[in-house]
């Protein structure tokens, strides 16, 4: 259930629409888990996915806070905890047991913190730990994976752009999640007539596959600025031909958004030279995956960007954008933010709950307003603080918001 991507009645445009199923719109998320709630309480299973590397001490965090905000407004949630990518390999040899990848399924929403570690890194392909989000992504059809970029005012001297640059930046980069070089076939290591090793993989995309994430595209665009910015490499690639000429072809039914075309190595540029003129973008799996992660230092660390990855029916799964940063994993110098404002998306779009959501959303602000900084978006003048001593902090504006309104 729960899945924030549905379609209108004639099945077709995909809008995004917080807490919705595509098969049954008009059902509420979690109609029939709910009926063991407490009176007047809701409740929704959320798999909890902590991963490894920072993952585990983000994702504890974040938990208390998705707890605490969802219970002031009358949610509750039963969290089941499960291995996968590295954490996964030394319990049980795989990175995505049958059981983390059946309680994700069967959950209303899953919050993941992140996966990978040098200890796997020489791992054969199937046995690495990132195999287990491509396996996830895969399969739970999470095609659409919103990545909002928006640099907040009180973090413009922790960009690594000019102030004039970075102030005012709000961008929504919508990303093809399912598709693409990522899961192209054929793909793989081979030895050629020559005798030589040679490398492949393939950047394949159906026009199904384009269609669906352009819509989810243009009805972004339509809730924000009105302005989509499709970015792709069409000057020489195939799979970017066909893209484009697909995005193309469906804007005349989204009159009210503009539309524009842009080779990702001039997006990559542009991205720093002017980024305020990016309202929605929406491009293929890996430029998706590289430029979105060239947004986040724009907003100050990648430690900031949430993102949510949806499908037509089924929970969505929602992690920050950035990885298990083993250099200072076990250290609590994580910025926990991210994976916060992730849960806040979990809220939003996976569950319907928007003011618990914005109860996440207001506590961040209330708290980056009070100085606190972890090592990353640090700037003097400012308290420095842990991932826990963030998390706590997050805690109590969650808390004294609640005082306040009472
Ligand atoms: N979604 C996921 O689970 C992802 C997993 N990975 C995996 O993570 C591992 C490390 O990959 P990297 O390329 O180093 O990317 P990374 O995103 O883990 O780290 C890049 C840099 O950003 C810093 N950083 C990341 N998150 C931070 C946070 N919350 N607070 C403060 N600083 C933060 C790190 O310390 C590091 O210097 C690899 O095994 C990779 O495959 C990478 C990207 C996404
Ligand atoms: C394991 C990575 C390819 C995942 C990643 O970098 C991402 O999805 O942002
Ligand atoms: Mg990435």
């Amino acid at each position: 259930m729960a899945a924030a991507l549905q379609t209108n009645t004639r099945l077709n445009p995909i809008n995004v629409v917080p807490g919705r199923s595509l098969t049954n719109p008009s059902r509420a998320p979690c109609r029939v888990r709910c009926a063991a709630a407490s009176p007047g309480k809701k409740r929704f299973n959320i798999a909890l996915l902590p991963g490894d590397g920072i993952g585990p001490e983000v994702i504890s965090v974040a938990k208390n806070v998705l707890q605490q905000a969802g219970s002031l407004e009358g949610l509750e949630f039963n969290f089941q905890e499960m291995p996968v990518g590295g954490a996964a390999l030394d319990l049980v040899g795989v990175p995505l047991p049958e059981e983390s990848f059946a309680a994700a399924k069967q959950s209303d929403a899953i919050l993941l913190g992140a996966i990978g570690g040098y200890k796997w890194d020489n791992n054969e392909k199937h046995l690495r730990p990132e195999m287990a989000l491509f396996y996830l992504r895969r399969d739970l059809k999470v095609f659409a994976n919103l990545r909002p970029a928006t640099v907040l005012p009180q973090l413009v001297d922790a960009s690594t752009l000019k102030r004039e640059v970075a102030e005012g930046v709000d961008m929504m980069i919508v990303r093809e999640l399912t598709g693409g070089i990522y899961f192209g076939e054929p793909r793989g290591i081979k030895t050629d007539e020559n005798g030589e090793e040679v490398g492949f993989n393939t950047e394949f995309y159906a026009a199904h596959e384009i269609d669906r994430i352009a819509r989810v595209a243009f009805e972004t665009a339509r809730k924000r600025r009105g302005k989509l910015c499709s970015v792709d490499k069409a000057n020489v690639l195939d799979a970017s031909i066909l893209w484009r000429r697909r995005v193309t072809a469906l804007a005349s039914e989204y009159p009210d958004v503009e539309l524009t075309h842009m080779y990702v190595d001039n997006a990559a540029m542009q991205l720093i030279r002017d980024p305020k003129q990016f309202d929605t973008i929406v491009t293929n799996n890996i430029f998706g995956d590289i430029l979105s992660d060239e947004a986040s230092m724009i907003t100050g660390s990648i430690g900031m960007l949430p993102s949510a990855s949806l499908g037509v029916s089924g929970p969505g799964l929602f992690e920050p954008i950035h990885g298990s940063a083993p250099d200072i994993a076990g250290q609590d110098k994580a910025n926990p933010l991210a994976t916060i404002l992730s849960a806040a998306m979990l809220l939003k779009y996976g569950l319907g709950e928007e003011k618990a959501a914005k109860r996440i959303e207001d506590a961040v602000l209330d708290t980056l307003n009070k100085g606190f900084r972890t090592g990353d978006i640090y700037s003097p003048g400012n308290k420095l603080v842990g991932c826990k001593e963030m998390g706590e902090e997050v805690l109590k504006s969650v808390d004294s918001k609640v005082t306040a309104t009472v």
